[in-house]
């Protein structure tokens, strides 16, 4: 038989991209190596998540007395916690499962794929044939070339969950997402955490307050954060212990080594070659802004095009690709704006340009607006005071773009989101009711904020006070 959808990969972008086609009534199959759902539910989103779940508990506990509670200690045991998150991964799986693909239609093909032409393939070697493919390979952790540091099989996001106790000291390679994300978690949860960042800041594509709201608060929370750091060496000595050589010729000395260091494209050993796909020098798969390849017929969906790496992405990519490669359309996914979520507390969200980017595209006439949780009544009532929204707008203050920091931001962003997809103005923003009190309102204040700075001046009062005086006269 052959298949009109063949997809390369059961993670996110995969799944979508065969349950769209198998739902359409196509003939589809899904090769996948390992188990379906990918590394957002196995390996990603879905275990850090609930392990950022933990984490943020203890710290409550630890510092309950912020609300008038007694602090507690909690003792942390890493294999009960973890045994929550596998909890969390169980429940979800069933989602993602070969047999709710099977029920769905979907003739699920276990082993490795590899394409060997344009339109044939082999898993384990056994040959298929297709007349369209989606490939959604994801993305894999990179190992620095530090030397010494391959050698000591550092943990990585796809191996820190097999640890069966915490590590008293722990070296995180890399302040992106990966790096914040876990080792606040696990330095809430005990480890004694040092997070090395080559750059001047963690989360460094988010706006420069949004950093350092988050360094200011790893920072409390007790974690060693050195900024503009390389590791030139990685050994382990005899007692067993670590020892990373830092460009200053400082030591540090670990009992593990976590690399977040960034991710590749897994696109090598796939024979792209063979199917005519091309590559970028990173090694993403080169697609147009209808998920097509260089290869007639053949689409790329998440990861494996490289950035922004995203589950809501690779969703995104597959909805698009799915219905062009049946039906010959050329929908687009690049016309709709894209936010994403770092879960660290304080969480960062964001969504558009950052104030730096619209001053790139829009010039210095664009419109920046902020707020911080020290006004936000939601937050004071809560105890949260690391927080804030800062919107930005075109020279004709049409909202472009978002960053909202703090607790709630990660919901909120999909209002701001929501606006800048409709193309609305900032003023749009304050001027629809939000719910008294909530984390939502950061954003409001900015924009009331920014307007009442703007026109509410000695100008508009001037303007105003013969009316005042006109009206004063009626009786
Ligand atoms: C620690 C961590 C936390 C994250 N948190 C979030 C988050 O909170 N929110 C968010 O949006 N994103 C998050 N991400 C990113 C998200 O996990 C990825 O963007 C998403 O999983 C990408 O989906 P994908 O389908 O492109 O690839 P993947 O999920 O990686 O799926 C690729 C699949 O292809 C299979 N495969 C590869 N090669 C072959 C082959 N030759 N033959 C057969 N099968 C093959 C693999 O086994 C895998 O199952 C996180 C990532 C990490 C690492
Ligand atoms: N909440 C989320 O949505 C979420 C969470 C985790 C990951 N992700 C996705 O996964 C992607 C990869 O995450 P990541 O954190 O691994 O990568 P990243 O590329 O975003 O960040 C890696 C960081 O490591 C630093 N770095 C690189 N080499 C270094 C070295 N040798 N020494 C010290 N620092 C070094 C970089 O400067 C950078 O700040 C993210 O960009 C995101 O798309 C998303």
């Amino acid at each position: 038989m052959t298949y009109d959808l063949l997809v390369l990969g059961g993670g996110t972008g995969g799944l979508v991209s065969a349950m769209i086609a198998a739902g359409a009534g196509a003939r589809v199959a899904l090769v996948e190596r390992d188990r379906t759902g990918g590394d957002c539910l196995w390996t990603g989103c879905v275990p850090s998540k609930s392990l950022l779940a933990a984490a943020g508990l203890a710290h409550a506990m630890r510092h309950a007395d912020r609300v008038g509670l007694p602090p507690a200690t909690p003792t942390v045991d890493l294999a009960a916690v973890l045994d929550h998150v596998r909890a969390a991964q169980a429940t979800i799986a069933p989602h993602d499962s070969v047999e709710r693909l099977t029920a769905a239609g979907v003739d699920v093909l276990v082993g490795e794929g590899r394409f060997t032409g344009p339109r044939t393939l082999t898993v384990d070697g056994r040959p298929v044939r297709f007349r369209r493919a989606i490939v959604a390979t994801g993305s894999r952790a990179v190992v620095p070339p530090v030397p010494g540091l391959a050698a000591l099989a550092p943990l990585t996001h796809e191996t820190v969950w097999e640890l069966r106790a915490l590590p008293a000291r722990l070296a995180v390679l890399g302040a992106g997402p990966i790096g914040c994300e876990l080792g606040q978690a696990l330095g809430r949860l005990g480890s004694r955490v040092t997070l090395l960042e080559s750059g001047d800041r963690p989360l460094r594509g988010e706006e420069p307050e949004a950093s350092a709201l988050l360094a200011e608060q790893l920072r409390e929370d007790g974690i060693d954060l050195r900024l503009g750091v390389r590791v030139t060496a990685a050994a382990r000595g005899a007692d067993g212990a670590i020892r990373l050589t830092l460009g200053d010729a400082q030591e540090l000395v670990a009992d593990a080594v976590l690399v977040a260091a960034g991710r590749a494209p897994r696109s090598d050993g796939i024979g792209l070659d063979a199917a005519g796909v091309r590559c970028d020098a990173g090694g993403a798969i080169v697609v147009d802004p209808t998920m097509r390849t260089s290869a007639a017929g053949i689409f790329a969906v998440g990861d494996v095009v490289g950035a922004p790496a995203f589950t809501h992405v690779a969703a995104h990519h597959a909805r698009q690709a799915a219905v062009n490669a049946l039906f010959g359309l050329r929908r687009r996914a690049d016309r709709t704006p894209l936010p994403w979520v770092t879960f660290t507390d304080p969480e960062v969200a964001h969504v558009g340009l950052t104030v730096a980017q619209a001053r790139e595209r829009h010039g210095e006439r664009v419109v920046v607006a902020r707020s911080t949780y020290a006004g936000l009544d939601r937050a004071i009532a809560a105890g949260e005071h690391r927080g804030g929204a800062i919107l930005v707008g075109d020279a004709r203050g049409r909202l472009v773009g978002a960053t909202l920091v703090g607790r709630g931001a990660g919901e909120s962003i999909a209002e701001l989101t929501a606006w800048i997809a409709t193309g609305a103005k900032l003023a749009r923003v304050s001027g629809t009711v939000h719910a008294y009190p909530t984390y939502a309102g950061a954003a409001v204040r900015a924009v009331d904020d920014h307007l009442r700075k703007r026109y509410a001046g000695p100008g508009l009062r001037r303007a105003l006070a013969p009316v005042l005086a006109a009206r004063r006269l009626v009786r």
